[in-house]
This record gives C-alpha cells, sequence and structure tokens, in this order.
C-alpha cells in the first residue's frame, strides 16, 4: 500500500521540506509521513503502535496516521512532533500546523479535511522565505498555485502595525508562556506535506538541530470529533476500533484545477471509528440513477465498499459473505435465530396496508423461506449507505410504487451469541412510532439474511454533519438537543433505554450541507442495543466517548445513561471535541475521567458560548444519575426552547416537522 514516493528532503533556512507522491488509483486513506529520525524516536513511535512503521533507510521511518489513531488535537501535535525527531519534552516541538494557505489548522477535523500539505511549525514566526522555499520545493510545476498561497502568506505575516494586529496574527499567544525572547528566535521548522486523498502517501525530511524552546504545555486543546470504539456486544467489554476517513477533493486537486466532479469522485466512504461502520454519503445532487430518475440508483461494477452495485453485484456479496454451503447455513440460522426474531413487530404490520404493496410486493415478515430474488424483485437495490459491524444498509426503492427506503440486511451468522440485538430492533423499534425516530416500515427473512426496510434518511448521520462542520451555533445545537430529548422522551417514557445514543446513530432527515443552515432534523436510529428496563441494569455495553459513569462504576443504571450521552454530544456539538478524552488514547484513562466527571470548558473554544447553554451541559453531564434532568426537562430547558424557537423561526418548522 506504501508508494515508494519520490523523497524530497530540502532543508531551507527555516523550514523543513517533507514531501510525498500519492499511490495512484487506490482509495485515499492514510495520512503518511516519512522523516529521518534517531533510533529512539523510532522505539517511542512503535510503542505507541501506530498502524504501519517502516523502516525505508537506516533512519529513515513511515508513520501512517489515519483519523481513529488521532484522540486529540494536541496528541496529533504531538505525534506529527515526535515523528520529526522532537519529542514532547523538547523545546523545539511542533506547536502549530498551517495550511499551504496559511490557515491554521486547529483541530483533528481540520486535519484530515483532504489538504495535500501542511506547514508544522514551532513557537516562532516563520519567514516568508523559507515559506517560499518550501511552496516552491512543494509545488515546483503550479506556479500560480505558489503565488497564491504565497500572497496569503505574505499578507499574514507582514508586520503587525501595532500590537492589536499582532494578536490577530496568531502568532502571540503560544509565546507568551515561555516569555523567553530568545527562545521565540527558534522553531521546529517542518513542512509537512500531507496528502488525504491517497491510500498511502510518503513525506521524507530531516531533523533540524539547534536549540528550542521549551514546551508552553499550552498547545491547542481542540479535539477531534473522533467516533470511539463501539461495543460489539453488550457482555464486551470497551474497546476502540479503527477508522479511515473519507476522501475530500483536495483543494488543487491532484494537482490540476477546475475538476468536474464526476461519479468517481464521489467521497469514498469513511469507516466509521466507533463501529467500524464504512460511511458513505449521498450521491451528489445531479447523480441520478439510469434505473430510475426518481431515486440514485447504483451504475455498474465497482465493489469496494460505498461503491454503487448493481443487483446482481449484490446478490454476489451476499453470497460472498455468507458460509458456503446452504445446509450449513441453515443448521447455523436453526442454532442461532431465535424464533422471536422472526416474528412481526405490531406496528411493522400495519405499514403494509399504509403503503399499499402491489400483489408482487406483498412480502412475509415471518418464517425464512424468502430467497434474494424474491426480496429482489420487491426492491430495486441501490447504493451501499451504512456499515456497520453486523449488517450493511443500502438505498433500496420500492418497485411497486418507487418508494425509497433503507434496507438493512443483516447476515445472522455474524449475530451468534447476540441474536437480541436484531430482536430489539424488530421487537422495539418496530412497536415505535415518533417524527423523531426512524421508522421500521417492514422485515423480511432468507435463510442467511434478515431484511429491516426502514424509513430511508437521506441527509446522513450527525457524526458526518459534525465532521463537516466542526462545530455548529448555538440555536443549531439546540434544536438538535430539542429533537433527540423528544426521541428519548418518547422512548423513556415507555421504559425503553437506548444505551448506544451517539452521532452516528442520529440520522439527519435532510443533506448534511443544509444542516449548517440549520434545518436539518435529527432522527434517532439503530435500536440494536435498545431494551426495556424494569429495574437496574447491570451490562456494560455502549461507546467509550459517550458512556455514563454509572454503566461504568456497575451499580445499576437507566434510562439517565441516554441523557449523559446527548450532554457528550451536546458538548462536542458546541466546541468540536469531547467533554472526557485521553490524551493517550488510554481507555483505562478515559473511563476514569468519565467516572471523575470533572468538566472543563476550555478557552477559547468556550468563550463565545453562553452561560445557559454550558449550564445545560452541566446538568445533562452529572455523575450522578438521580440528578440528571430528564428527557422532559430538557424539552423545558429554557435555552434549549428558545434556540428551538430560533431555529423555528428561522426556517418556519415545526420542531415536530419529521
Ligand atoms: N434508515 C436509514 N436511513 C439512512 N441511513 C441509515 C439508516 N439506517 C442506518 N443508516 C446508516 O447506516 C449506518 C449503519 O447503520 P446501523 O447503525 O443501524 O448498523 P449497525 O450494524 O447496527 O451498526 P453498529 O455496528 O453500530 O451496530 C448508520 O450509521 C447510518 O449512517
Amino acid at each position: 500500500r506504501i508508494s515508494m514516493a519520490t523523497t524530497v528532503a530540502t532543508w531551507s533556512s527555516h523550514i523543513l521540506l517533507l514531501s510525498l507522491k500519492a499511490s495512484r488509483g487506490e482509495k485515499p486513506i492514510f495520512i503518511v509521513l516519512v522523516f529521518f529520525s534517531s533510533w529512539t524516536s523510532v522505539f517511542s513511535l512503535q510503542r505507541k503502535q501506530y498502524d504501519f512503521v517502516f523502516f525505508l533507510a537506516v533512519c529513515k521511518v513511515t508513520v501512517l496516521l489515519n483519523r481513529r489513531a488521532v484522540v486529540s488535537f494536541e496528541q496529533l501535535l504531538l505525534d506529527l512532533s515526535e515523528a520529526l525527531g522532537f519529542p514532547r519534552w523538547h523545546r523545539g516541538r511542533v506547536t502549530r500546523l498551517y495550511t499551504t494557505h496559511a490557515r491554521e489548522v486547529k483541530g483533528v477535523c481540520d486535519f484530515f479535511c483532504g489538504e495535500v500539505a501542511f506547514l508544522a511549525l514551532g513557537k516562532a514566526r516563520p519567514v516568508l522565505n523559507s515559506v517560499q522555499d518550501a511552496l516552491e520545493e512543494l509545488f515546483p510545476e503550479h506556479s500560480h498555485y505558489r503565488a497564491d498561497a504565497l500572497q496569503v502568506w505574505e499578507k499574514k505575516l507582514r508586520p503587525a502595525p501595532d500590537k492589536a494586529a499582532k494578536a490577530d496574527s496568531g502568532y502571540s499567544e503560544e509565546t507568551e508562556n515561555t516569555g523567553k525572547i530568545q527562545e521565540m528566535q527558534q522553531d521546529a521548522r517542518t513542512h509537512v506535506k500531507n496528502h488525504t486523498n491517497a491510500h498511502t502517501s510518503q513525506h521524507v525530511g530531516k531533523n533540524q538541530e539547534g536549540q528550542y524552546i521549551p514546551d508552553s504545555q499550552k498547545s491547542n486543546k481542540k479535539n477531534s470529533c473522533k467516533k470511539p470504539a463501539h461495543l460489539p456486544n453488550n457482555l464486551q467489554k470497551l474497546c476502540v476500533r479503527g477508522e479511515v476517513k473519507e476522501r475530500h477533493p483536495s483543494p488543487i486537486g491532484p494537482f490540476k484545477h477546475n475538476e468536474v466532479l464526476r461519479e468517481t469522485d464521489i467521497p469514498s466512504p469513511i469507516l466509521c471509528e466507533n463501529c467500524l461502520a464504512t460511511r458513505s454519503r449521498p450521491l451528489a445532487p445531479g447523480l441520478v440513477s439510469t434505473l430510475s430518475g426518481r431515486v440514485p440508483l447504483p451504475p455498474v461494477s465497482k465493489k469496494q465498499k460505498g461503491s454503487h452495485h448493481t443487483g446482481q453485484e449484490v446478490k454476489q456479496s451476499d453470497v460472498s459473505i455468507s458460509p458456503s454451503s446452504p445446509q450449513v447455513n441453515r443448521d447455523k440460522e436453526k442454532s442461532s435465530a431465535p424464533s422471536q426474531l422472526l416474528r412481526p413487530a405490531p406496528h411493522v404490520a400495519s405499514a403494509h396496508t399504509e403503503t399499499q404493496l402491489t400483489e408482487s410486493c406483498v412480502l412475509p415478515c415471518e418464517g425464512t423461506d424468502l430467497t434474494l430474488a424474491d426480496i429482489e424483485r420487491c426492491y430495486e437495490i441501490g447504493r451501499l449507505i451504512g456499515d456497520g459491524n453486523f449488517a450493511v444498509v443500502r438505498e433500496c426503492r420500492r418497485r411497486d410504487n418507487g418508494q425509497p427506503v433503507a434496507v438493512k440486511i443483516v447476515e445472522r451468522s455474524k449475530l451468534v451469541g447476540r441474536e437480541h440485538m436484531m430482536q430489539n430492533e424488530l421487537s422495539l423499534l418496530g412497536s415505535l412510532s415518533h417524527p423523531r425516530i426512524v421508522r421500521l416500515l417492514a422485515h423480511h427473512h432468507t435463510h442467511t439474511h434478515s431484511y429491516l426496510v426502514m424509513e430511508l434518511v437521506s441527509g446522513g448521520d450527525l457524526f458526518e454533519a459534525i465532521n463537516d462542520k466542526g462545530r455548529f451555533l448555538e440555536p443549531e445545537a439546540g434544536r438538535m438537543v430539542s429533537d433527540v430529548s423528544e426521541a428519548l422522551n418518547y422512548i423513556h417514557c415507555r421504559s425503553i433505554v437506548h444505551r448506544d445514543l451517539k452521532p452516528e446513530n442520529l440520522l439527519v432527515s435532510i443533506r448534511i450541507e443544509k444542516v449548517s443552515a440549520g434545518i436539518g432534523r435529527l432522527k434517532l436510529g439503530d435500536f440494536g442495543l435498545a431494551m426495556v428496563v424494569t429495574e437496574p441494569v447491570f451490562t456494560i455495553c455502549g461507546t467509550p466517548t459517550y458512556v455514563a459513569p454509572e454503566i461504568l462504576r456497575e451499580t445499576g443504571y437507566g434510562v439517565p445513561v441516554d441523557v449523559w450521552a446527548l450532554g457528550v454530544i451536546l458538548y462536542i456539538l458546541l466546541c468540536g471535541f469531547a467533554p472526557f478524552r485521553s490524551r493517550d488514547r488510554d481507555q483505562e484513562e478515559l473511563f476514569k475521567l468519565i467516572k471523575h466527571a470533572e468538566l472543563h470548558f476550555p478557552s477559547p473554544y468556550w468563550d463565545s458560548i453562553s452561560e445557559e447553554a454550558k449550564g445545560l451541559v452541566r446538568s445533562l453531564l452529572k455523575p450522578d444519575p438521580t440528578v440528571r434532568l430528564t428527557a422532559e426537562q430538557i424539552l423545558q430547558h429554557h435555552w434549549v426552547k428558545a434556540m428551538a424557537s430560533v431555529c423555528g423561526a428561522n426556517h418556519n418548522q415545526s420542531p415536530n416537522t419529521p
């Protein structure tokens, strides 16, 4: 997966250049740094268990960073710095990252958002000549791009006429702490080229020698909107899984301008960090299926996840992931699929009458006698829109009335020992009907797979929206909290606890770009871990970042755990990073922090956020579940009401509009 990239390691007076070359035609997954390093650094990197550490020469190492490996921006800076030979204690460590166009990278999302290259800097201001050298080295054939970038840098580095302008330059805060003028004359001048559009890429550079300033202990605290691990079942210990960041088009493309969006340019799926779910985006507007004018359906012959499949391909992939012998399948199912699994949910049965199925589309929700051909006769199977641990979700269309639906295809052999998860989805979700909860319309079963036909929520999920936007304005965040609280209030009144509330399970009912305009509405989905709670539950389950302290304390829990998770989500919505995070991605440390529940609102990220919003966060993240707000109380909270009404007034929409 590593392309042997051109090695560019050039000293300029202040900036060390790192360069890479993308391997062509591969999915973009990793950020790669190649550097010259001491053995000490190499070993420390290995101890950190990066995905790959390659020895390309005696002292040259490639480090692949991916989105899941990065817990916080602070940690990312430390990792980059260490990779470049400046460990965290080193005076010359990297403290800032800038894009080629002088925009400071302030969080993990910024880092993984498709920039081609970054300048990694220490404490001191960079010198324009060095930037120019760096740009020339990196983009030798792109004089316009270089000139453009240089112009922005020139503006940024122009001597500040007064104190205020200096403060605005973005270089003043970090140096305040050091208090040593000579330290400001040193920097970890490194030019890092980053390529998220390539499966793997390569950077090469050299360490800089000399005196460096000490760590100010005040590096950027902004964290990622990273998704932590999802538990495959409710008995397993919480553990962190991986994620691969989606591809974003590069700002300058693969060194080309004005590229037209083709189908092949549709961003590749993201692999969800929490649940190893592959995340793909809705088709770009205008990409309409050749099969149907109404719903974007798959063109042919792309087999990787997130690509489009024909019905035939779906069939093939179904076959390939199933146990080879049909007899084996049947035997497995006999032992794994409980009889309740096949019982239709009461609410689901009525869905058939409501949707006026034609004769050919009436499929039973009972028994396992159906075949894939039966399913395909009723549903045109479309592109992959989600992929969890046990299921893939595809956009489909009913053939009789053209209704777009989402079909969750569960391979039942993967559910052995966890049959309750699907049972929950069928019995609990099937019994619910609320505008803020994804509706289960029908379910069908073959010998090997179950098909859960759901309302299609076409705007992606909140995780993607957070990834896109970083953080949200208070009115947007308030309305989202209101939406989720409505859903929670509805299920909590029925003594149902969701237990896996997180941004990935909140679907946006319209396209993501409109979320930024405050119009997106959320719907709660994935009831795989939900259960009816009549007495305290002790099972440890959930997703680390969102797990409530009482779950970890194992003292028994109930519906308030969902409110805690909502508190974590609100915190992330407002500032872009999670309230409890371990710098070293240490799960034990994370759990300690959660149990301790000490809440901070670090500056400057929270400076502009109202006390009311902070107050609500505090009320949701109360370690004692008995004093935590209930979903009903959240809906009555003055900030939530005010924010929801601002959004409602802006968009002339009732909060209950589906
Ligand atoms: N009704 C829907 N409409 C649109 N997209 C959906 C729908 N349901 C699920 N998805 C997408 O599919 C992804 C996976 O779905 P879901 O979480 O239900 O699968 P899962 O296998 O239960 O996941 P997990 O691994 O978390 O248990 C979701 O994150 C979402 O992006």
